[in-house]
């Protein structure tokens, strides 16, 4: 056994995380947090209406009016460092914004340059693990939608099923399978509201294709194809990482990447009509065998989306970049 932090999966001793949370419970937000455990009708309180005030708020908060939204991963939130001229917007200051309880989730909105390029960047996501419903995990999709952005760069932290896959390596999402709506759980269950987009969407080209060339591409300008691939994501309810068993499963369903989160914004933001681009950052292997001595931690998966910092800035800036010129034409 190795002496590392988090070698055996039985879990890690309590630590202070970031932004004052403690054992994943801010105290100042205990209240808050507690009362979303479990509370489902809370995600329809989103109304439109609701949104329109979180999004209203915001513009006020800030010059920029940005039409990329981009949402950082675990571990990933360091691409933040290289936003310019940027308003920083903590979600407990936002109302009726939920607060990030996960360590490696800093936890604040940040409208800013991105070598040059208005961006929208969620600096910590939310997870339905942390017990937040779908629809709410999902929600600042909508904020982003109706602060004027047609784009989402959403980007994680996950496992690697596929065999070639390595730590460190890039997988650009083509696809992903929803398992959570396949047990009835979707964030775009209940009522429908038009003003968002249809009641039954459709996924078809839900990563959309053409950014998916490109992605490549600037993958091979970068020097970084060899670390770069193509996949299928799904997204389990987490917190627990897989069993062997499960993982056997998952590989057989032709799932090439495993994490606990992305699925319901992109299926948010397909609903309501953005251009959707993503992929996870390999931080882990995911190997079906019991003879293992390492297993996932969290502590780890964080620290490999520090250490990539320099590549994926690099990837999601010029796609920003891309998409920016796009819009301009
Ligand atoms: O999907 P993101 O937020 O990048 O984080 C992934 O990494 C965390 C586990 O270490 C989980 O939250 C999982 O979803
Ligand atoms: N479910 C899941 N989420 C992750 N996020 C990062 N690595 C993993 C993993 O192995 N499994």
């Amino acid at each position: 056994m190795s002496d590392k932090v988090c070698q055996n999966g039985n879990g890690t001793a309590a630590k202070p995380l970031t932004n004052g949370i403690a054992n994943g419970v801010d105290e100042k937000n205990e209240e808050k947090i507690a009362g979303v455990f479990y509370n489902a009708k809370e995600a329809s309180w989103y109304t439109y209406d609701v949104l329109q005030e979180i999004a209203n708020h915001l513009l006020a908060r800030t010059q920029l009016r940005p039409k990329i939204g981009i949402i950082l991963g675990t571990g990933l939130g360091s691409l933040a460092n290289q936003l310019t001229d940027a308003d920083y917007i903590d979600y407990q200051t936002i109302p009726h914004f939920p607060v990030s309880t996960v360590e490696g989730h800093v936890g604040r909105l940040i409208f800013g340059y991105l070598k040059g390029v208005p961006v929208m960047c969620m600096q910590g996501r939310f997870h339905y693990y942390e017990g937040y419903p779908l629809a709410k995990c999902a929600m600042p999709v909508r904020v982003m939608k109706l602060v004027g952005c047609s784009h989402l760069i959403a980007t994680n932290a996950a496992g690697g099923l596929h065999p070639d896959y390595k730590v460190g390596d890039i997988m650009l999402m083509k696809d992903h399978i929803n398992i959570m709506g396949f047990a009835g759980n979707n964030p775009l269950q209940g009522p429908n509201d038009s003003r968002f987009g249809p009641r039954f969407p459709n996924m078809f080209n839900a990563y959309d294709f053409k950014l998916l060339k490109k992605a490549k591409e600037i993958g091979r300008d970068i020097g970084i194809e060899n670390n770069l691939h193509e996949g299928v994501y799904i997204c389990l309810g987490g917190p627990n990482f897989e069993t062997v068993a499960e993982l056997k499963m998952l590989r057989i369903w032709g799932v090439d990447a495993v994490g606990m989160s992305t699925v319901h914004e992109i299926t948010t933001a397909v609903h309501c009509g953005m251009t959707c681009f993503a992929f996870s950052l390999i931080t882990n292997l995911c190997i079906p065998s019991y003879d293992l001595e390492e297993s996932p931690c969290h502590e780890d998966i964080v620290g490999i989306g520090k250490r990539q910092e320099n590549t994926l800035t690099e990837l999601v800036s010029r796609m920003a970049k891309h998409i920016h010129m796009e819009l301009k034409k």
